[in-house]
């Protein structure tokens, strides 16, 4: 595909935190054009309105989704809430069969169907979409992406937990099965619609683990440790925790070591793997990352550890979930896709404090 003029992006739930965050960032991108934006309850309202941040930028007003003419755009970012994005892409790909779609909610991520049922509680809608879909951890799946007409853009957890693992798992240096994640995340994760659980009374001034043993995420990610384990099944135990700050996943992973490798064989397996690579950055041996570091970017960032535990490592990881755990990691898969340059529009440093 050769765009000598703009690619023109659509974004269904630009109302959302995803959605402003798309289009924050595809404002600096060189090759993007916003073509419609929709929402539910906002539509019929100008962005402005809804997010005074944005209010300079020349923006079409919100749209209700039953408005929007697919053909207007040749990319559409799909911010909905999981369960509501099935159909809505069966009837886009029907209409206007050329499109490419990256979808962020979870309902094109998971490539068995009896699983998708079992954690989503209901069936897959479009289970011939989901047999073409990819799951677009770019740095893992940066090949097949570039053929796809419909990506599934991964969880903010499970970016920020698969990064570190899939390569010593695939390189045989940690035991694939029992990996602990222990991990947190800002209350933006939890998107934009008002939730009594989410108010900064409930929120501000301590944090809280949920869905202990039960979270969504534990299967997605078990999904990708499983592949890079040549197809052998592999069980995580996963908890994700709600931390007072807005932006910003941090993942701890325990992993037990196999053989006689060393902490050391962790940190050299991942430096070389991520080398070239410029969303993901290993850092030097012992130094801890902070989600400080990442907040804006589409960055990933990687700790690495000895543990005190004979046998054991400990790798730590942050990212922006908005960023690479979301609208990031989503351009950076439109980028690939259409054989844009794959850093378009998201080299932006953290702002620091
Ligand atoms: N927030 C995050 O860090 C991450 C989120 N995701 C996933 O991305 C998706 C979007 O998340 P996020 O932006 O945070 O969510 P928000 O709740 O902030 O936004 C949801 C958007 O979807 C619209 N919407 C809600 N229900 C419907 C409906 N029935 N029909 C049409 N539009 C609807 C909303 O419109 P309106 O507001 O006008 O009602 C809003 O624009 C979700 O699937 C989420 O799980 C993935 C990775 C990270
Ligand atoms: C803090 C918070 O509530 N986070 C969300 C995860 C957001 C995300 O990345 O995942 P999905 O796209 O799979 O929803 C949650 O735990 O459900």
């Amino acid at each position: 595909m050769s765009f000598t003029e703009k690619v023109k992006v659509g974004v269904l739930g630009a109302s959302g935190y995803t959605g402003a965050e798309l289009i924050r960032l595809l404002n600096l991108h060189p090759n993007a054009e916003i073509a419609f934006l929709t929402a539910n309850r906002f539509a019929g309202q100008r962005m402005a309105d809804v997010y005074p941040h944005l209010s300079h930028l020349d923006l079409p007003d919100l749209i209700a989704i039953e408005e929007a003419d697919w053909k207007q755009a040749d990319v559409i970012f799909c911010g909905l809430p999981h369960g509501t994005t099935q159909e809505t892409i069966k009837q886009v790909l029907s209409e206007a069969p050329e499109s490419k779609i990256v979808d962020l909610s979870a309902d094109f991520r998971l490539s068995d169907l009896d699983t998708y049922a079992e954690w989503y509680g209901h069936a897959h809608q479009a289970p011939e979409l989901q047999a073409e879909a990819v799951y677009g951890l770019t740095e893992i799946f940066r090949d097949a992406v570039a053929g796809a007409r419909l990506v599934g853009n991964p969880g903010c957890y499970t970016t920020a937990a698969q990064l570190p693992l899939i390569p010593l798992i695939e390189a045989g240096l940690i035991e694939a099965d029992g990996v602990i994640i222990d991990a947190k995340s800002g209350v933006t994760g939890a998107g934009r619609s008002e939730k009594q659980a989410n108010l900064h009374a409930e929120i501000s001034e301590g944090m809280h683990a949920y869905a202990v043993g039960t979270h969504r995420h534990a299967c997605e990610i078990e999904q990708g440790l499983t592949l890079a384990n040549g197809g052998k099944a592999v069980m995580t135990c996963f908890t994700p925790h709600l931390v007072p700050m807005n932006r910003g996943i941090l993942a701890t992973s325990y992993v037990k070591l196999t053989g006689a490798e060393s902490h050391e064989s962790l940190h050299a397996c991942l430096s070389e793997r991520y080398d070239s690579e410029p969303f993901v950055h290993v850092m030097s041996l012992g130094v801890a990352p902070a989600t400080r570091e990442v907040r804006g970017t589409n960055q990933c960032r990687i700790g690495v550890f000895a543990d005190r535990v004979p046998g054991r490592a400990i790798l730590v990881s942050v990212i922006d979930n908005l960023v690479k755990g979301a609208s990031g990691q989503a351009i950076q898969n439109m980028n690939v896709m259409l054989g844009l340059e794959e850093t378009a529009g998201l080299d932006q440093v953290a702002m620091f404090p």
